[in-house]
């Protein structure tokens, strides 16, 4: 039979044909594992929120690109082990290869603003009261984001009174002016750092007006040589005054995450915040509960010094989430005193661990808006004749 086939060319179809039905089913299996695998970042399968390209089975060997829409730089090693030892369980699969990598694109923002030149996202970083943790959440949030393989930059919009230069250690250097009209960022830590700190001096009282808050904070944005950033995390000012309004009216940002301590004076400030994001259409991606409970350094004892469960209740309330507490842990100031916050300070420690999944967290959130896609299509100009 095998000779009569390959006389007549018969045989290598047949098989050829066979081979494909074989391919195919395993394929189809692969595919089904896939549909079930739940990535614990988004909660959601691999297959259908299409992360999974160049899938191809090679006689059994079963290799295919895993590509997350957020950093997850930390994560790579978990993704690829958790992948392999699910597709290697399935009968027929020789060996898998798995090779991850995160691609993040720029999302829409609401209100038909322009996005900024060469920046991605925008992420505000907000509180409805000061002393919260706000900047420390901030300059963390920033490194984490970085430190999980994204392009970052950092503003400093608290300008009457900016902390980010010495949190990033960074509060004796001047950035320099190109043209006298745009200003170097300062890069401490892989983050592109600009902050008004850089620019008074420190010793000086600041009355800022209303419009010169707004004029300071457009310049500072517009005028900065960020480069090309995946996010640019702001740390805004506490309260719900010009500086929140400016910023939701003219600049895209595409989304606030709100900070607060766990007990009742700062959740009902948060709550303005909150509100004040809400009424202006910028989209709240989650809240940060800080200092949530205390853990004694001698005895490990934990104890909720500034209450229990407010910031899950406020994030039920209005229907956003508690994507992360943090401990009132003295090694946090400390770090952040020495200009050498928590994530780059212990980067595999616990609290790095807390910080890096919340911009996991964040990250997930913004890929999850709508795509920008303004830059693909040619600029009407509509003139009045
Ligand atoms: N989880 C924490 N554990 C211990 N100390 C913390 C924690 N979070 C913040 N701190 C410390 O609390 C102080 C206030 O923090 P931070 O400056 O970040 O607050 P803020 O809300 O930005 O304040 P402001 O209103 O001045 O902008 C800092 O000394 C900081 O190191």
């Amino acid at each position: 039979m095998k000779l009569f086939g390959k006389l007549f060319g018969v045989e290598s179809k047949q098989e050829k044909l066979g081979n494909d039905a074989v391919v195919d089913l395993l394929l189809d299996e692969v595919k089904n594992v896939l549909a079930a695998l739940i990535d614990p970042d988004t909660g959601k399968d691999y297959l259908t929120s299409k992360n999974v390209k160049n899938l191809v089975n090679s006689d059994g060997a079963i290799s295919l690109d895993l590509i997350l829409g957020y950093p997850a730089q930390s994560q790579f090693a978990a993704r690829e082990a958790q992948i392999v030892a699910a597709l290697s369980q399935i009968s027929g699969v020789k060996s898998v290869a798995v090779k991850v990598s995160s691609v993040i694109t720029a999302h829409a923002v609401a209100r038909g603003i322009p996005l900024q030149k060469g920046v991605k996202n925008i992420i505000a970083v907000a509180s409805g009261k000061g002393g919260v943790g706000k900047s420390t959440t901030s300059v963390n949030l920033a490194l984490a984001l970085a430190a999980e393989g994204a392009k970052v930059g950092l503003l400093d919009a608290d300008i009457y009174g900016p902390s980010q230069p010495t949190m990033m250690g960074v509060a004796d250097l001047h950035p320099e002016s190109i043209d006298n009209k745009y200003i170097k960022p300062i890069e401490k830590y892989g983050v592109m750092n600009m902050s008004i700190g850089f620019l008074i001096d420190p010793e000086q009282p600041m009355v800022w007006r209303g419009p010169m808050v707004t004029q300071a904070l457009t310049q500072l944005l517009n005028d900065t040589l960020w480069g090309e950033l995946d996010y640019l995390v702001i740390d805004l000012p506490p309260g719900t005054g010009d500086i929140q309004l400016t910023l939701s009216q003219k600049v895209p940002v595409t989304g606030a995450v709100i900070v607060t301590t766990p007990q009742d004076i700062a959740l009902l400030d948060a709550r303005k915040g909150l509100k004040m994001f809400e009424k202006v259409g910028v989209p709240i991606l989650g809240i940060v509960e800080n200092m949530s409970m205390h853990v004694c350094s001698n005895c490990g004892h934990i104890e909720p010094i500034f209450g229990e469960g407010g910031g899950a209740k406020m994030s039920a309330d209005y229907g956003t989430e508690l994507i992360g507490k943090l401990p009132l842990d003295l090694s946090i100031r400390l770090n952040t005193d020495a200009g050498k916050p928590s994530v780059v300070a212990e980067p595999d420690g616990e609290i790095a661990a807390i910080y890096k999944a919340i911009a996991r967290k964040v990250a997930v959130k913004v890929a999850a808006k709508s795509q920008d896609f303004s830059s693909k299509f040619p600029k009407i100009v509509i003139q009045n004749t």
